[in-house]
């Protein structure tokens, strides 16, 4: 009887059910109660929402009065097996309804573990996209995963900026990552934070400040980053451009943040301890986030596992932080006031006041430069990993940014400055500036692999975002930035495409709003380092390219992982050639 009608998965699974029925009922009913009980089944299945409680209703009430006739190891078992099968089917439902199939007691955890295993990010924008932006997480029964994940504009917009304040980091992103993070920005709120990021905000817009991320960045790109790469190529190895440039901007924010060069990309690429705990603690950190917090707070009171890793990583990371802070205090101490030329941020919040008006203690300004180095450690360098693995897939674009560079060094007016040899070009601050297509590259790249994939706030007061998704005090949002920039409703039909052009307006750079094109968070929030990491990239891009061709390993695996960061999971392996077609794109100084 069900040959002749197509089904979908769900009816599939509604066929199967009445199927079930049928086969039970044959044992205990006539052959007349059988087909009157499946038909109705049937035909209620197609028509009515609620077929499965009525119909389970109707066939139980038969399904009871058989029970008399049956022994009573078999009735139990029939009664446990027709539940077993109701809960499957009604769970299966919700998925329609709800995104995911929400089981009884694990709610729905059993689909998150399985889209652990494979693309997470692409998994979640599929559920995302099937509800229409938002879409609402149920977690295990007596657990605090329940969360509502959107990507929604509308709602990043309200969430972001016109309610702020009811969206703070909160407590229980604070509590998980106190130990590493203290009350530095990154979780801070109300005034702790506000004061942290006036007084950041003050020194990152300063010309000294500007001066000092713009000549450390120089220094390590012409003495430390093109040497490792160069090496590479002379010696015909390959090469983890993720791994060099992680190396290249945690030097570099090092010296934004401490004022202290911890030497990672030294020849040889050595194992600094400190980047290393750094490392270990953020990791450790992050387990935190999928472990229950009584399991991560027993083993933190234990000492083992991953609280054992992040204990004794935080120790080494503290005492790094405890001796520069130790050492600069002597040193300015032993500085007149004309003196005082440092720019780094721990030097500038050494001079600052807290909310009271006193000097900042030495905890929250360790806090502050730790929360720095998460904040600029590895965005600009992940970013720029997935930006060379996008142009290797789309050489035309390549062929533009050469182009763009080309023409701005041909417009150097001043005779001295002409280029006689490629090698020894050092891009200038307002050179960089105008590399507009280049910037349009890496924004385009950003868009599909924001660093930060997604990010989260909680409530702190019943509310309702625009879309109508009600939000109850204390609950968990996820926003989750890797899905908009896979939304066609926000970038159109070529959403997932490769198209810097999309950023050009005549021929200039034009920024999205931050509601829509969001890896650099929006609102009062906004990344404080975003001028200087569009800065950092485009520097860094153009010095390599300029030089050498990057071509992928081939067979080489690319794939996201799992973490704050998206990093690439085994790294981005690639071969580098020095750039012997420069003829075609530079003309040299006759
Ligand atoms: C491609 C590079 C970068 C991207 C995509 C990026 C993205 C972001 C995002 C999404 C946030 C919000 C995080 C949150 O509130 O949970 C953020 C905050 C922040 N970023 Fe960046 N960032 C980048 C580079 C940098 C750099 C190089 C620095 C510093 C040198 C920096 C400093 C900060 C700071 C201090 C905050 C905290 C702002 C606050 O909470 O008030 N960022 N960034």
């Amino acid at each position: 009887m069900f040959s002749s009608t197509s089904f979908n998965s769900t009816n599939y699974h509604i066929m199967h059910y009445s199927s079930f029925l049928s086969m039970s009922h044959s044992k205990t009913m006539s052959s007349s109660n059988l087909t009157s009980s499946s038909s109705s089944s049937f035909s209620s299945s197609l028509s009515s929402p609620f077929f499965i409680p009525i119909d389970l209703a109707y066939s139980s009430m038969n399904y009871f009065q058989g029970l008399f006739y049956m022994p009573a190891d078999v009735q139990m078992l029939e009664i446990i097996l027709a539940l077993m099968v109701f809960i499957v089917i009604h769970s299966l439902r919700q998925r329609k309804k709800q995104g995911l199939p929400n089981w009884p007691v694990v709610g729905m955890l059993p689909s998150l573990i399985v889209g652990l295993q494979g693309d997470m990010y692409e998994w979640i924008s599929g559920v995302i996209c099937r509800q229409n932006g938002t879409f609402i997480f149920k977690g295990p029964w007596f657990t605090n995963l329940n969360c509502v994940v959107t990507s929604d504009p509308r709602n990043l917009e309200y969430l972001l900026k016109t309610k702020f304040s009811n969206f703070p980091k909160g407590e229980y992103f604070r509590n998980t990552v106190r130990d590493l993070l203290g009350d530095g920005i990154f979780s801070a709120d109300d005034e702790i934070w506000h004061r942290q990021r006036k007084t950041a905000s003050l020194e990152f817009h300063s010309a000294k400040f500007r001066k000092l991320t713009t000549d450390s960045l120089l220094e390590l790109v012409h003495s430390r980053l093109l040497p490792v790469l160069e090496d590479s190529v002379k010696q015909s190895l390959p090469v983890d451009l993720q791994d060099v440039l992680l190396r290249l901007t945690f030097d570099n924010v090092c010296m934004i943040a401490f004022g202290v060069d911890p030497g990672c990309l030294r020849p040889g690429l050595p194992e600094i301890p400190f980047a290393r705990a750094f490392e270990d603690a953020t990791e450790a950190t992050i387990m935190r986030f999928v472990t229950p917090t009584l399991v991560w707070k027993a083993m933190r009171c234990l000492n083992i596992g991953t609280e054992k890793k992040l204990r004794d990583s935080i120790m080494e990371v503290d005492k790094f932080a405890e001796q520069v802070i130790r050492t600069r205090k002597k040193e300015l101490a032993l500085q007149s006031e004309n003196e005082k030329q440092r720019s780094d941020i721990l030097t500038v919040f050494m001079g600052s006041k807290d909310e009271q008006g006193r000097p900042f203690l030495d905890k929250i300004l360790r806090d502050i430069c730790v929360n720095f180095i998460l904040a600029g450690r590895d965005t600009s360098s992940v970013a720029l990993s997935w930006f060379f693995w996008l142009l290797n897939k789309n050489p035309d674009v390549e062929d533009r940014i050469l182009a763009e560079i080309s023409q701005i060094l041909s417009d150097r007016k001043d005779e001295k400055d002409k280029v006689q040899d490629l090698d020894n070009v050092i891009f200038k601050p307002e050179e960089v500036k105008k590399m507009e297509y280049l910037q349009a590259a890496i924004s385009e790249a950003l868009r599909l692999h924001p660093s930060v994939p997604v990010d989260h706030k909680e409530v702190l007061e019943d509310d309702v975002f625009p879309d109508g998704t009600v939000l109850k005090k204390g609950t968990k949002v996820i926003y989750a930035i890797y899905t908009m920039g896979r939304m066609e409703g926000i970038w159109g039909k070529d959403c997932r495409e490769y198209k810097p052009e999309r950023w050009l307006r005549d021929g200039r750079f034009m920024s999205e709003s931050a509601y829509k094109f969001t890896a650099f968070n929006g609102g009062p929030r906004l990344c404080l380092g975003k001028d200087f990491a569009y800065y950092q990239m485009k520097f860094a891009a153009a010095s390599i390219l300029l030089r050498y061709k990057v071509k992928v390993v081939e067979g080489h695996p690319v794939t996201p992982k799992m973490a704050l960061t998206m990093y690439m999971k085994y790294g981005l392996k690639v071969k580098l050639s020095r750039r012997d077609d420069r003829h075609k794109y530079f003309k040299l100084k006759e």
